[in-house]
């Protein structure tokens, strides 16, 4: 422990404090004598004190505001307790509590947690804050956010820093990165919802988002800095806006180890979810008509991963292409409309190939049109798969995989529930945010969390193991395999993908499965004689040291 500290910066310092468990030799020799009560406690008693406190907060949000308030003053106890308690926490600190605290940040702010804030208009800034936030710490991972997209709630200006502060709480929860070697950034571009920009509480700038020049430029000034400052590091963007998501991801991957969430993360747990659905059907990739609701960030990302899995599979890319129909605002998409992104274009079709293709503006008509045998929502239009809807996917075909995928809960498309019961116990279901089973006719349903979540975390466990250059498609491959086999798909009701509950198992599984194959692919940037050992000694496990 570090013996510069006054007192009060040791009882301030999260990742040093130990709060009543400061032993009294620790307490003679960091001159915390008669500054704590005297009873010692182990850290299991401040654990089973804590979930007791826990226990006690009358709501969900009070409830995260207890787990955060612990965070804020001791990691190690904080995480000892979420180890604890994961399936049970992962609601409260994550999705879908988070986005109510997001919506609230300024009103219910305490505390900077740790967190980086760079504002965009000041590039002078990036270089002492990034030094600063680290304060002396080598940084593995930076989750960064310019919370243009969040979740499905959209633009939250400077409030977004409390996703970047919960995807790394997940890191650490599911795949023990170490949290002292992490870093929350929230970039404030300004906001567009008005709404902030009136709040005199609102703890952001007060304007509209910068233009597109100021803003890349930006954002390459920070990534290169950032990469300058932490060799290792590997960058996690999240909930970026659909115009810049995809441009900032194409535009870094091929130099440094960055990552895409919403488009890569989202794409591997819905493909684990899909392979997990063929394996308890027993039906083949190559046979499914896919489509995508909500060709945004994460639709446009899990249909190309689909479809890059399809080409693995032996397909040509226009064999690949003809299984795929994209919906968005305008409808089916088509390839002579001038609105497409980027990431739409090479899915839309030609309109010769349909009869009706003007009628092709809803999804209920696409549908009847096309008969998917895979459905997945990503478009915030909660309800949007209606019971006619499903009824008439279910009609052509014998067990529908239907994913709805958007969060937080109000805006999912459906409720597993319903599709359930719409499809008497025949569709194969996987949500965005947790689902409890689904009792029907004496079967128990038990619904997979098609959340990145379950992905994301071993997967950087992985690339920072392997000290890997680069996150490769190969790599993103092998993640989305690595899930295969964990379900028990002969169990009636299996889910598509494994429980939240061993969210630390498999993420380890899914961490040697990525480190294996950067070492394959040569991308180690340094000697790594045994996997296994360096997956392992970046591990970090909730425990008082002296
Ligand atoms: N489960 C997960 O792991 C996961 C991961 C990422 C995103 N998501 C969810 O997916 C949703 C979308 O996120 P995103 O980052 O892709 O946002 P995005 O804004 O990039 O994409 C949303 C897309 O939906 C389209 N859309 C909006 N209304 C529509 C309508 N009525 N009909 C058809 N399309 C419509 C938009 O035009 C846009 O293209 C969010 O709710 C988010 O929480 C879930
Ligand atoms: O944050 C989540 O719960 C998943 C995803 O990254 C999202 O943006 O919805
Ligand atoms: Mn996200």
């Amino acid at each position: 422990m570090e013996q510069n500290k006054t007192s009060f910066e040791l009882l301030n310092d999260p990742f040093l404090n130990k709060g009543t468990a400061f032993t009294l030799d620790e307490r003679e020799r960091y001159g915390l004598v008669g500054l704590l009560p005297p009873y010692v406690q182990t850290l299991e008693e401040q654990v089973k004190q804590a979930y007791l406190n826990y226990q006690g907060q009358h709501d969900d949000v009070a409830r995260r505001h207890y787990l955060m308030n612990l965070f804020s003053r001791n990691r190690t106890l904080f995480y000892a307790l979420f180890a604890d308690h994961v399936a049970e926490f992962m609601p409260v600190v994550y999705d879908p509590v988070i986005a109510q605290d997001i919506k609230r940040y300024s009103e219910f702010y305490i505390e900077p947690q740790n967190a980086v804030f760079l504002d965009a208009t000041r590039p002078q800034d990036i270089e002492s804050a990034l030094k600063l936030g680290a304060d002396g710490r080598d940084i593995d991972i930076i989750v960064v956010t310019d919370a243009e997209g969040i979740l499905g709630i959209g633009d939250w200006g400077t409030n977004g820093v409390e996703i970047s502060v919960g995807k790394l709480m997940v890191y650490t929860a599911a795949a023990g990165i170490d949290p002292a070697r992490v870093l929350p950034v929230v970039i404030d571009a300004g906001t567009n919802r008005q709404s902030l920009l009136d709040d005199p509480m609102y703890l952001g700038t007060r304007h509209t988002r910068i233009d597109d020049d100021t803003y890349y430029s930006f954002l390459d000034k920070f990534v290169q800095e950032a990469e300058r400052q932490f060799p290792n590091l590997y960058l996690h963007f999240e909930d970026f806006g659909r115009s810049h998501a995809a441009v900032l991801l194409d535009k870094y991957a091929d130099t440094y180890p960055v990552f895409n969430d919403d488009i890569e993360g989202t794409g591997i747990i819905t493909l684990a979810g899909i392979l997990g659905a063929l394996n308890i059907t027993g039906g083949k990739l190559l046979d499914q008509r896919y489509l995508c609701f909500g060709a945004g960030t994460a639709g446009c990302g899990i249909a190309e991963r689909v479809y890059q899995e399809m080409v693995d599979n032996g397909l040509s890319e226009e064999e690949a292409r003809s299984h795929f129909y994209l919906i968005d605002k305008q409808g089916l998409l088509f390839d002579d409309m001038s609105d497409l992104t980027e990431k739409q274009r090479p899915f839309a079709r030609k309109r010769s190939e349909f009869a009706n293709a003007d009628k092709l503006t809803t999804l209920q008509a696409v549908v009847d049109e096309i008969h998917p045998t895979i459905m997945v929502g990503t478009s915030t239009m909660s309800g949007a798969f209606t019971e006619d809807v499903v009824r008439s996917m279910a009609a052509h075909c014998e067990r529908p995989m239907i994913f709805p995928l958007s969060n937080p809960t109000e805006l999912a498309e459906a409720k597993a529930k319903d599709l359930i019961e719409w499809t008497d116990g025949k569709a194969l279901v996987a949500t965005g945010i947790p689902s409890e089973p689904i009792e029907y006719k004496g079967v128990s349903y038990e619904i997979g969390q098609a959340n990145n979540a379950l992905i994301y975390p071993g997967l950087g466990l992985g690339v920072i193991a392997a000290h890997s250059r680069l996150l490769t498609d190969t790599m993103i491959s092998q993640a989305a395999h690595s899930l295969g086999g964990i379900v028990d798909a002969s169990k009636p009701g299996a889910a598509v993908l494994p429980p939240v509950s061993k969210l630390t198992e498999f993420s380890h599984t899914v961490a040697m499965a990525v480190a294996k194959q950067a070492i394959k692919e040569g991308l180690n940037r340094v000697d790594i004689p045994d996997v296994e050992e360096a997956v392992r000694s970046h591990t970090w496990t909730p425990r008082y040291d002296d």
